[in-house]
């Protein structure tokens, strides 16, 4: 199957046209106040309407509660939800039984003792996002540009679809997919000039390099399944 090309962190209607017209899988919207790259609901509802049908929505949420990820599923309509934060398994199911849309759990890796979490959630989610760990200083959760040691996942035989992300970028993006062997890739600083500000040249970059380590695709992997199937695995 072919590499799923996730760009998160979109916000503005030019950058989200230039990732759909560059073939991107999967587009991002991150919910969290403390983001340069939050959305308030309005946008989201326009946003996600131009992105309807062309490409996997994904809203990214962190510790949400109900009334927020309710908010956001009727405005954004996502295809699947990322969340970000310390979301429990129970948690999962809770959000699964009142929502019944495809979750990915972000998990956070900086060595191979946070795949200890990983059993766990496997029997929940549907997908996984391998993310870099944040500081605990950090403002944020995810989107810091900063990679993790991906020989932690070199070894990996997990039967969820998972993708890598954590300060990829056009020049490091096919040694992620040849190390962790992900099946897709997720990248938000590196497609900036500066925080917050998606550039459309490096997102076409992206999108290239993402693709060309995939040479059964040379074509944006977007049509050759169902936006249900991309969500879901
Ligand atoms: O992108 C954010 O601002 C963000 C805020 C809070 C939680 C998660 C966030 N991003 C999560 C993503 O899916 C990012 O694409 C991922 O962490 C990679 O980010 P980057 O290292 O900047 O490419």
């Amino acid at each position: 199957m072919s590499l799923l090309v996730k760009i998160c962190g979109l916000s503005t209607r030019e950058t989200l046209d230039v990732a759909l017209e560059a073939g991107a899988d999967m587009v991002g919207f991150v919910f969290f106040p403390p983001s340069p790259r939050h959305l308030s609901l309005e946008a989201a509802r326009k946003l996600g309407s131009r992105a309807e049908g062309r490409a996997v929505k994904v809203a990214l949420t962190v510790d949400a509660d109900d009334a927020t990820l309710e908010n956001i599923v009727e405005t954004l309509r996502p295809d699947i939800l990322q969340l970000h934060g310390k979301e429990t398994t129970a948690r999962l199911r809770d959000i699964k039984q009142k929502l019944a849309l495809p979750l990915m759990k972000a998990l956070p890796v900086e060595t191979a003792a946070d795949l200890a979490a990983l059993p766990r959630y496997a029997g929940v989610a549907d997908r996984i996002l391998f993310d870099a760990r944040a500081p605990k200083d950090a403002t944020r959760p995810g989107g810091l540009g900063a990679p993790f040691d991906w020989h932690v996942l070199e070894n990996l035989d997990l039967a969820l679809p998972y993708m890598v992300s954590g300060g990829l970028n056009a020049g490091n993006v096919a040694e992620a997919v040849r190390v962790t062997r992900a099946g897709g890739v997720d990248v938000s600083s590196g497609v900036e000039r500066t925080p917050g500000v998606k550039d459309p040249e490096l997102i076409r970059a992206f999108i290239r390099a993402a693709r060309a380590t995939d040479p059964s695709s040379p074509l944006p992997a977007y049509g050759e399944r169902s936006t249900a199937q991309r969500a879901g695995g």
